[in-house]
């Protein structure tokens, strides 16, 4: 796409505004175009959608308020429902990026929970991807990583299994944005922080900047196509081996069959393996690929092809998970080491990294701990073929609320499974995904969350398409 072009408008109307939309406003160029055309697509194919801009101001630069201010007027002189939300947290000394990052999305996605929106749109474009992608590179290169994330960022996210951000300029050049505010005599604010070359970003946008710059950008964009392609097709193909392998004898123990580790492609059994791993040890990260590999071979059978017994029996722990392998297949659960102690129960919190808390209106009044060896002990086990004592040893670290008022021999109820009392919960959550799930990666996010009892993905923003 050249600088003079259009944005192809069909970016919205893939999308289902039908619950609204946050649009994320910084007052910089891309978001503010994001905005003008939003609002002229709304305005000209769903008038009544619910629209709400919103600026977070970090705190950070002492332009940030005036700038916010800004966006406010902008709106006002345009209909826009608009909200500046101030990030009045603690600052860190390190990881300051990052830190306002992770703010500004929690911030976004309350103001579009207040409203029951659904959806926040942000103003990331094709200039983004390609820097994106070049910083991934050059890290992937040095990491020897699996190179998922060559694929740039997605077209939508889903945050905390909730809420989708969906970035439909991703394909737009900055240029052609900046060309439409120019010619709707339009202003933007500029953030120095965007030219100060400390930091790597700005370092690739001003290289980018050169004569083969367009073509670096193009090139990017291609190889960040064809990443995303591979990462959806290993998805599809890790999930349809979970599906086909994996069970769940007992809350929070997972089993594979040995036949797993040669069932598919050896890619698709280690990104399968990974995403388990995390999800059984409760960890927001996959685990290190090599580790992986690793563990992968130690799971084949001793003849590959002949049998599916493995060759010997052993046990290993990769991302707070043990994987005890044996005759009666390869079971993953939470190692009882490190297990978080007897704490409040916070509504809504997630409990180590495994446990979304759902308390409903009695905040406060519960504790939430890890059932331990000698209440694991007491439960009665079903005979269900799978061996009581690897029962007991995930039950062990299964959560259990009680009352704050009683005795934890007296607890109200086991949380492992669901509802524990009306109103309350403490529901699996797939780890690796539980914050942030980039689309590439739904299918599956949603094989795990089926596997282990997580609740179901909501549907995609984009009309049509159907979550995994
Ligand atoms: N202060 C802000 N208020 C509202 N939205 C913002 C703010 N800053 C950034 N955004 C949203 O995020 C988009 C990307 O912004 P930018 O590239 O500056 O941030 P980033 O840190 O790279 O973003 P991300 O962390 O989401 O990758 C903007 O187009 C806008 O939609």
């Amino acid at each position: 796409m050249t600088p003079e072009t259009e944005p192809d408008r069909s970016v919205f109307s893939q999308i289902d505004f039908t619950s609204g939309a946050v649009a994320a406003v910084s007052g910089g160029s891309d978001s503010t175009a994001l905005l003008l055309l939003l609002k002229d697509h709304l305005d000209r194919s769903a008038p009544a959608t619910k629209l709400l801009a919103v600026t977070i101001d970090h705190g950070l630069r002492p332009g940030a308020a005036a700038e916010a201010q800004a966006v406010a007027r902008f709106c006002a002189g345009r209909g826009i429902a608009h909200r500046i939300l101030v990030w009045s947290g603690r600052k860190p000394s390190t990881g300051l990026p990052a830190a306002a990052r992770e703010a500004r999305y929690r911030l976004l996605a309350e103001a579009a929970q207040a409203e029951g929106i659904g959806l926040i749109l942000t103003g990331h474009t094709a200039d983004d991807q390609a820097e994106t992608v070049l910083m991934r590179q050059a890290r992937s290169h040095r990491a020897r990583d699996d190179g998922r994330g060559l694929a740039g960022m997605a077209p939508a996210t889903l945050y905390d299994w909730r809420i989708w951000i969906a970035r439909p300029l991703l394909g737009t050049r900055r240029a052609v944005l900046r060309e439409i505010l120019r010619r709707a005599n339009v202003g933007w604010a500029e953030d120095p922080t965007n030219e100060d070359e400390a930091f790597e970003r700005p370092r690739i946008r001003a290289a980018l900047a050169d004569r083969n710059g367009a073509q670096r950008v193009e090139d990017a964009l291609a190889l960040a196509a064809r990443a995303a392609v591979e990462r959806e097709q290993l998805g599809h193909r890790a999930a349809a081996l979970i599906r086909g392998f994996a069970g769940r004898p007992a809350a929070g123990l997972v089993r594979l069959d040995p036949g797993f580790a040669t069932a598919g492609d050896e890619a698709a059994a280690v990104y399968a393996l990974r995403v388990l791993l995390a999800t059984v040890g409760g960890v927001a990260f996959l685990p290190d690929q090599a580790r992986s590999e690793a563990l992968l071979n130690r799971l084949r059978p001793g003849r590959p092809g002949t049998t599916v017994f493995l060759a010997a029996s052993f046990c290993a722990t990769l991302s707070r998970t043990v994987v005890d392998a044996r005759r009666a297949g390869i079971f993953l659960r939470r190692e009882t080491r490190n297990l978080t102690p007897a704490a409040p129960a916070v509504d809504n919190a997630l409990w180590d990294g495994r446990r979304r808390i759902t308390l409903g209106d009695k905040p406060g009044a519960f504790l939430i701990a890890p059932l331990g060896a000698a209440g694991a002990a007491r439960q009665a086990i079903a005979g269900n073929g799978t061996p009581p004592s690897l029962v007991r040893a995930a039950l062990a670290a299964e959560p259990v609320l009680w009352r704050a008022s009683e005795r934890p021999g007296e607890c109200s109820g086991s949380a492992q499974d669901g509802p524990v009392l009306p109103g309350r919960a403490v529901r699996p959550v797939v780890a690796p995904f539980a914050r942030l799930l980039p689309s590439f990666d739904l299918a599956p996010a949603g094989t795990v969350a089926a596997l282990i009892g997580a609740p179901r993905l909501p549907a995609t923003p984009f009309a049509g398409h159907t979550a995994g």
